[in-house]
């Protein structure tokens, strides 16, 4: 018997806090067709004419404040220890590699390892809890052109999302469960932010998605892969494990990139609102994310938190992470070998 492959593939992140690096990647992750999904010659020019020049070198900046001497970016580290406790979880029946969709380890020097090894099967899992062409799109079409070109293709299989994970939902609930939600006076779930215009595109019913405001209240047939209404089902389902109510917390999304309209409500407002509301403590969790990165380390922990401080609030305090916890390396291996 052969072994078996499982290939983890993040986001990416630059190789180095340098302005230099920094732009390479970003160069990388906004050429691509997923991600920004307008015409060819305006994508170019947008991201290469504007986006990269003026967004490198602040990037460059916010990438200093969290990149660590030991361990370099946190999505990168818990990426690493994240393959490694799986592949110890696994076994020699099993080979894990860890990729990147953008800058190292790449896609293919992942994938030329696990055709070295002559698999029996490979499963690949993009470790983005909610499914989006942007996110797990992007990786699974970038494996199927690399793997299209095998003389011999192993069974081969993709995890579409992992929303609802019950392992991974305690874990985040875990996580928040430290930090006594119930002493807090708001709960944000804050997702990373989408362009409507990917959830409208994404829509298969074309009828469903932002037809009407309460249209990710329910997971249906119409709106199963839609980013955003798998992102309020997680959502519910950590509130439900903490025993919230809905009066006690709100979904947002961040990091909106652009003057295009993403999903709504944009954290960035949801915190100027509830701080003007009088609230002085918030928990933020970021169920968007398996490992800590930008977003969360700086974008809530930093940014929003000064920001809310600014109009009178007290704290923001940020939900770390699953990172390298036994419960999420446990939901991987469940998804591996499922
Ligand atoms: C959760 C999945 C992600 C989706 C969906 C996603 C879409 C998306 N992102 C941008 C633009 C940027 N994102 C950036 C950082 C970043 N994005 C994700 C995940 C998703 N993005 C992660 C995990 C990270 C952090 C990476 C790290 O190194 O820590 C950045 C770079 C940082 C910055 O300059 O602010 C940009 C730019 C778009 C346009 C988009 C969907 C269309
Ligand atoms: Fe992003
Ligand atoms: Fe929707």
């Amino acid at each position: 018997m052969g072994k078996k492959g499982v290939l983890l593939v993040n986001l990416g992140t630059p190789d180095s806090p340098k302005t230099k690096d920094v732009r390479k990647y970003l160069n990388e992750f906004l050429m691509d067709d997923r991600v920004i999904d307008i015409n060819p010659i305006t994508r170019a020019l947008l991201v290469k004419g504007a986006i990269v020049p003026f967004r490198s070198p602040k990037s460059a900046k916010l990438y200093q404040e969290i990149w660590s001497p030991e361990n370099g970016s946190p999505l990168l580290y818990y990426s690493i220890k994240q393959a490694e406790l799986l592949q110890e979880s696994l076994g020699d029946d099993y080979q894990v590699e860890l990729a990147m969709r953008y800058q190292s380890p790449s896609i293919e020097s992942a994938l030329e390892k696990l055709k070295a090894a002559n698999l029996d099967s490979l499963k690949v899992i993009a470790l983005f809890p909610q499914y989006a062409s942007a996110s797990s799109g992007s990786v699974y079409q970038k494996v199927m052109e690399l793997v299209s070109k095998w003389l011999t293709i192993p069974d081969l299989s993709f995890v579409n999302s992992f929303h609802d994970n019950e392992l991974m939902i305690e874990n985040f609930a875990e996580n928040g469960r430290k930090y006594q939600p119930e002493t807090f006076d708001h709960v944000l779930f804050s997702f990373h932010g989408l362009p409507q215009r990917q959830l409208i595109k994404s829509d298969p019913t074309q009828n469903h998605c932002l037809k009407t405001a309460d249209c990710c209240a329910t997971l249906t047939d119409a709106n199963k892969f839609c980013y955003s209404a798998q992102s309020h089902h997680t959502a519910r389902l950590i509130a439900a494990k903490l025993n919230l109510t809905p009066d006690q917390y709100t979904i947002c999304f961040q990091s909106r990139l652009g003057n295009d309209p993403w999903v709504k409500p944009y954290t960035v407002e949801v915190v100027a609102e509830l701080a003007k509301a009088g609230k002085k403590r918030m928990l933020v969790f970021c169920p968007a994310f398996v490992a800590d990165c930008l977003e969360t380390v700086y974008e809530v922990s930093i940014e929003y938190n000064e920001e809310f401080k600014a109009l009178g609030g007290e704290k923001i305090q940020l939900v770390e992470s699953l990172n390298d916890s036994p419960l999420f390396v446990e939901a991987l291996r469940q998804m591996a070998i499922a």
